[in-house]
Parts: structure tokens; sequence; C-alpha cells
């Protein structure tokens, strides 16, 4: 029989899951999977779950929340020698790799998706010694999404996100920073720099329109320095997928990238704190196998 092990966060977005727990393990039992949970105790414990799921070489882990949770998940599975196929259960505040793979909110909807049992690889991306599943960034606007306070983001939401940025916007500056992206390079100031994996981040539905999951590749989005009307509208430009042929704009895909500068730079992983520069992305190429639903994902996507 395989063995399934589900990561739930019981805090994450409005704690539905726990309602769902025997639906949930009904339909897996069901379907042929021995399967069992893990609640998360505190930040950073799905991390080690997602080892020890390893450790006991389960045929799936299902991780259960939002973008926090199968972040820690992914990170315990990455790089590992056996890495079980990956579920998702997106009950978070912020669902951007769900919904990037077009795994569904609801909850027995998105379990219905495992039970069916069609996979494709997804790329990871690697910064420094952390994984990564949607994007991370530097310069002086990346900063804001982990200065939200997590009550304010739960109550809000995305919204929350859009306050701070408007409350931070005049203190917006450019940094120096030089960016190496598989043999190029570039030298100057920069509002921020984003490497991204999937398509839409943070509410940003186009912000990397063509990026694939799965072809071994970022997307690397450069915002030159520019004064803060120009900045204000090629912000807004990025909204409807505008922003990639703005002349302020380096939009490229690359494979390795570095990072550094002369400044004190934070990095932002996820929505999360990252640390300083310097820096060096690597994508890690088809290196999960993620459940989903395969007849709403492109063809190029596909993998047979
Ligand atoms: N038992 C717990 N108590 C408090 N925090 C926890 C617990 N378990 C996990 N966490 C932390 O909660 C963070 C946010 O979780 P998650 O992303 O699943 O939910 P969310 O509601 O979508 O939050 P976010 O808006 O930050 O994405 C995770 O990164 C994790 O570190």
């Amino acid at each position: 029989m395989k063995r399934a092990r589900i990561i739930y966060n019981p805090t994450s977005g409005r704690e539905l899951f726990k309602k769902h727990i025997a639906n949930v393990l009904q339909k897996l039992e069901v379907a042929g999977y021995e399967a069992s949970c893990h609640a998360t105790t505190a930040a950073g414990d799905a991390i080690n779950a997602a080892k020890i799921a390893v450790e006991r070489k389960y045929d799936i882990v299902i991780a259960a929340g939002g973008d926090g949770t199968i972040n820690e998940v992914v990170n315990g599975l990455a790089e590992q020698e056996y890495r079980p196929k990956l579920g998702v259960i997106p009950v978070g505040t912020t669902n951007d790799f769900a919904r990037a793979l077009h795994i569904p909110r609801d909850i027995e909807a998105a379990v219905d998706i495992i039970v069916k049992g069609d996979t494709i690889p997804v790329d990871i991306g690697k910064m420094n010694d952390s994984y990564f599943i949607n994007i991370a960034g530097g310069g002086r606007l990346t900063e804001l999404t982990y200065e939200v306070p997590s009550k304010l983001k739960t109550m809000l939401g995305q919204l929350a996100y859009y306050m701070k940025g408007i409350e931070m916007l005049p203190s917006i500056r450019a940094t120096e920073m030089s960016i190496e992206y598989d043999g190029k390079l570039f030298e100057g100031e920069a509002m921020l720099f984003l490497i991204g994996l999937t398509n839409s981040v943070g509410g940003f539905e186009k912000l990397a329109p063509d990026s694939s999951v799965n072809d071994g590749l970022f997307s690397l989005i450069i915002l030159k320095k520019t004064n803060l009307a120009e900045f204000i509208r090629v912000v807004t430009a990025a909204i409807t997928g505008n922003h990639i042929n703005d002349p302020n704009v380096i939009y490229t895909s690359a494979n390795r990238i570095k990072v550094n500068s002369t400044e004190k730079m934070q990095l932002n992983i996820d929505g999360e704190f990252g640390g300083l520069v310097p820096a060096e992305f690597e994508n890690l190429y088809r290196h999960l196998d993620v459940f989903v639903p395969i007849d709403r994902i492109r063809p190029e996507d596909r993998v047979d």
C-alpha cells in the first residue's frame, strides 16, 4: 500500500483545514493510500516534518497551508536523494504556487487532484542554502512584504501589501547592484530585482507572462533607477503585464544568477526575509513532481 503524509499548518489562512481532515483522510484511504497527518507546531516545523517523511520513504507528501507552509515542505524535500511526490492543498492567505499550477482552493477538489494522480515536474529555486517556490528578490520595494504584520495579512490578505506599499512609496530609492545572469552582466542602480519561478506573484498575475514552471529557467526582472512618478507608472503597468517592454525594465530569463551590492541589500525569499547579499541563485530543473489538474496545464508544461 502507498503511504501519504499530510503536513498541515493549523494556523493557516482561515483555519479551514481542520474541519476537513476526516474527509481528506478518507478520500486518500479509498484511493489506496495509508494516510497520516502532522500538524505543524511552529514556524520551521514543516521543514523537519518533510525531512522525516523523506527518511520514512513516504510515497507522497501533501502540504496543506499557504505559500509559507509549502515553502517549508519544499525546503525539507529539496536536494534529498529520495523525494516523495508533492500534493498541495491551498488553504493559506497567499496561494501563489497553487494558483500558478491551477490547483483549486476548494479543499475537496484539491484532494481529488491528488487522488487522480497526474503530476508534472516543477522547477525549484535555490538561493544560497535555501529553497523557494515562487519568487526571490532584493531592493527597497521587496522589503515591504515581511514588514506587513501577519495578523493584518490574515485579516486583509493582499490588500495589506498594497497599503503598506503605498505608505512606503516615498522612501523607495534605488540600490547600487551587480547582477550576473548566465554570463551577462547588469551593473548600476536599480529599484529592485525579482527572480521568479511562476508567472503570478503577490496579486501580479502577469509579472512574468511567458514563464514556464519546468523549463529550468528563472524569469529575471530588473527595474532600473527611476523617479517616483515613473516608478508608479511601471508598477501599475505590471498589473496588466505591460512592464515587460518598458525601457526601465530588463525582462529576461536565466538558469544561474549572482547578485551583489556595494550597499547593504536585503533579500526576500518567498515573501520572507532572506538575509543580505551576496546571493547566488540556481534553478533546480524539474526537481519535484507535483500533483496538478493536468487538463488545465499548458501543453508545453506537461511532461510525459
Ligand atoms: N503552529 C504554528 N503556529 C504559528 N505559526 C506557524 C505554525 N505552523 C506553521 N507556522 C508558520 O506560519 C507561516 C505562514 O503559514 P502559511 O503560509 O501556511 O499560512 P498563510 O495564512 O497563508 O500565511 P502567509 O500569508 O504568511 O502565507 C509559515 O511560514 C509557518 O512558518
